[in-house]
């Protein structure tokens, strides 16, 4: 084992946090939260340095920077300790990666996560309180980092690689985000706390607004073209879009991504396969639905669509995808056996 692996595998290097803090997540929340989590961690007597995110894309930047200059030594672990929603993470997460993928002497840091955003699908993923203050003292109790699958892309049409967390969406879950993320509505009611309607609202929109688009999906099983798709999300566990469980088996330990197709025929049969998806989770018994478990998927699409990146807006994009497995080490209160 080199230095540096032993360093990072070792669970009584002193430990050092980098606190990554975006307090605009959780329409705000996270700003309220922060001054307690502080205060959490002045009281646990631990080794920290808070990096708080100044504008959009800021955490990427951060986190890379930081894998640079923070590798592992004998005398020092340092931890990325995210403040935020999966938004947040996301940012984390490719500044790390991307960090390593352009030199290859370094090692991925370790991500720690309090979630304090608005959808926290990544938490509820992992089983970790949606409460920071009690996700905080688990995680400070965690002594070793467990490597977790994350989703990796091409897109090649825009030559646009990127990691990420959750899942990719194109189509239904896109537009939603796309304009919820970006509307005057959310504004309004985030100014009086009624900020998670603004999803409800926007959904009405995209069931009407979303038309059935072509796409051609290509895996080592084969080639399907689908002409009347109208949600298209690849993911890496279960949720999407604070707690929808888009794809109910899937695993963040199986070295696969979980591919979701929904067709849409009419407005109601469309509606009545959603509602099973929310209400039963039984929607992928559905003629309608298609379901792919694959370490590799290429999806091009045949029109601009709106696409969604952890709860990020893509923009509306002809899209030509391939997909892959990468991993990350996370440092979370994770049970061997938990299933993931
Ligand atoms: N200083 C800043 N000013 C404005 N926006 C910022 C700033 N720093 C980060 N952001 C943006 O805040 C957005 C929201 O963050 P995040 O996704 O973590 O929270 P959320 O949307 O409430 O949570 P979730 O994705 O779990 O629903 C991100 O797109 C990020 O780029």
């Amino acid at each position: 084992m080199t230095e540096l692996a032993q360093a990072q595998s070792s669970t009584a290097v002193p430990r050092h946090y980098a606190v990554l803090v975006n307090a605009f997540a959780g329409n705000g929340n996270t700003g309220k939260a922060w001054p307690t989590i502080r205060k959490l961690l002045e009281k646990a007597a631990v080794s920290f340095q808070v990096y708080e995110s100044e504008y959009p894309g800021h955490t990427t930047i951060l986190a890379r920077a930081l894998t640079r200059s923070e590798q592992p030594r004998p005398d020092r672990q340092t931890i990325l300790l995210v403040i935020g929603g999966d938004g947040t993470l996301h940012q984390t997460v490719n500044g790390v990666q991307s960090a390593v993928r352009d030199d290859a002497s370094l090692v991925p840091l370790p991500i720690a996560y309090v979630p304090a955003g608005s959808g926290n699908d990544f938490a509820r993923a992992v089983a970790l309180p949606q409460d920071p203050e009690k996700a905080l003292e688990m995680v400070l109790a965690v002594t070793a980092p467990q490597t977790l699958d994350i989703g990796h892309y091409v897109d090649h049409r825009h030559q646009r690689e990127e990691y990420f967390t959750n899942n990719v969406g194109v189509g239904f879950d896109g537009r939603i985000v796309s304009t919820t993320n970006d509307s005057r509505i959310k504004r309004a009611l985030n100014r009086i706390h009624l900020g998670g309607l603004a999803y409800p609202v926007h959904f009405f929109g995209a069931l009407f607004k979303q038309r059935a688009f072509s796409v051609r999906v290509h895996t080592d099983q084969g080639t399907a073209r689908f002409q009347n798709a109208c949600l298209v999300t690849t993911t890496n566990h279960p949720f999407f879009g604070g707690g929808i469980t888009v794809a109910p088996h899937a695993s963040m330990r199986d070295g696969k991504l979980d591919l979701v197709v929904l067709e849409r025929t009419s407005l109601l049969q469309f509606f009545g396969l959603f509602a099973l998806m929310v209400l039963f989770h039984s929607h992928l018994k559905r003629k309608r639905a298609h379901h792919y478990v694959t370490a590799k998927v290429d999806l091009t699409f045949g029109a601009p669509e709106f696409g969604q990146e952890d709860g990020e807006i893509m923009g509306e994009h002809i899209y030509d995808f391939s997909f892959d497995v990468c991993h990350q080490p996370f440092w979370l209160p994770l049970r061997d056996n938990q299933i993931l």
